[in-house]
């Protein structure tokens, strides 16, 4: 669904994305994973179509996206759910309206079927009726997540991006979205793109991982192929071992 192809992007002469290429396939969670500043954030912004790289191609159903402007960029735009960093909700609203604003922003859906479809997101991500009418700042982190989340899906997306979802999050609260974010791709069947450091756990929910190292993808494969990976950066990273900061 997605192919990204030979994508380079730098900022003021320093490279972060040199030369990646990868390919997101349908209906599945594919994890991208790599130390902090590697350009993983950099690489979401692009594809959602946030950034313009220096050169490459990134074709969502054969469209390119780098390309795109106007009503094609739009269009490409409004199949994308996001959860950026933070969860980004808006503060002076509740629960409720944070994840009805894409469709009383986006649509002209009559109020009672918002309504309908807002309640039955947040059932998706197990969060009562008595958690509705809460603002952000009464919620604790792993549920603005879930807010979140609601509000990533509510259009029914074909593509959600996950750039760290759980950070900040303690193992529970971790491990709980991560088994929401599966069960709502299962549901949904959405093609998923997560960023994500959280070592082993990406390991149960990806379908296929992806490591980004100085700006290329150095690994790519199912949790069980990447755990094997013969190159020593690879192993360093996910075992945790302090030497890979140098790499
Ligand atoms: N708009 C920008 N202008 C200049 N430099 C930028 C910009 N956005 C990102 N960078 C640089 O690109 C590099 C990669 O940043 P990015 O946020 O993508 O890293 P990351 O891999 O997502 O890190 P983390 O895991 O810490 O979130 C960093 O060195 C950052 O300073």
């Amino acid at each position: 669904m997605i192919q990204i192809i030979n994508l380079v992007r730098a900022f003021n002469g320093q490279v972060v994305l040199d030369g990646i290429n990868l390919e997101v396939p349908k209906g599945k969670i594919t994890v991208i994973i790599g130390k902090s500043g590697t350009g993983k954030s950099v690489l979401l912004k692009h594809i959602v179509g946030l950034l313009k790289p220096d050169s490459g191609q990134i074709l969502i159903d054969g469209v390119d996206i780098t390309q795109a402007r106007g009503r094609t960029l739009k269009r490409l735009k409004q199949r994308f759910g996001v959860l950026f960093q933070g969860g980004a909700l808006f503060d002076s609203m509740t629960v409720f309206d944070n994840v009805a604003f894409p469709l009383r922003e986006k649509t002209t859906l009559a109020e009672a079927e918002i309504i309908h479809r807002t309640r039955e997101r947040l059932s998706q991500v197990a969060l009562t009726a008595a958690m509705e009418n809460k603002y952000p700042d009464e919620l604790s982190g792993g549920m603005k997540k879930r807010v979140a989340l609601a509000r990533a899906l509510i259009q029914e997306p074909e593509l959600v991006l996950f750039d760290e979802p759980v950070t900040g999050l303690d193992p529970p609260m971790t491990n709980s979205v991560f088994q929401l974010i599966t069960a709502t791709q299962q549901k949904s069947d959405y093609t998923a793109l997560v960023v994500s450091h959280d070592i082993p756990q990406i390991f149960a929910i990806a379908d296929l991982v992806a490591m980004i190292h100085r700006g290329k993808i150095i690994a790519y494969g199912t949790p069980a192929e990447i755990q094997q990976d013969s190159n020593p950066l690879v192993q360093k990273f996910i075992q945790g071992n302090p030497e890979y900061i140098e790499e």
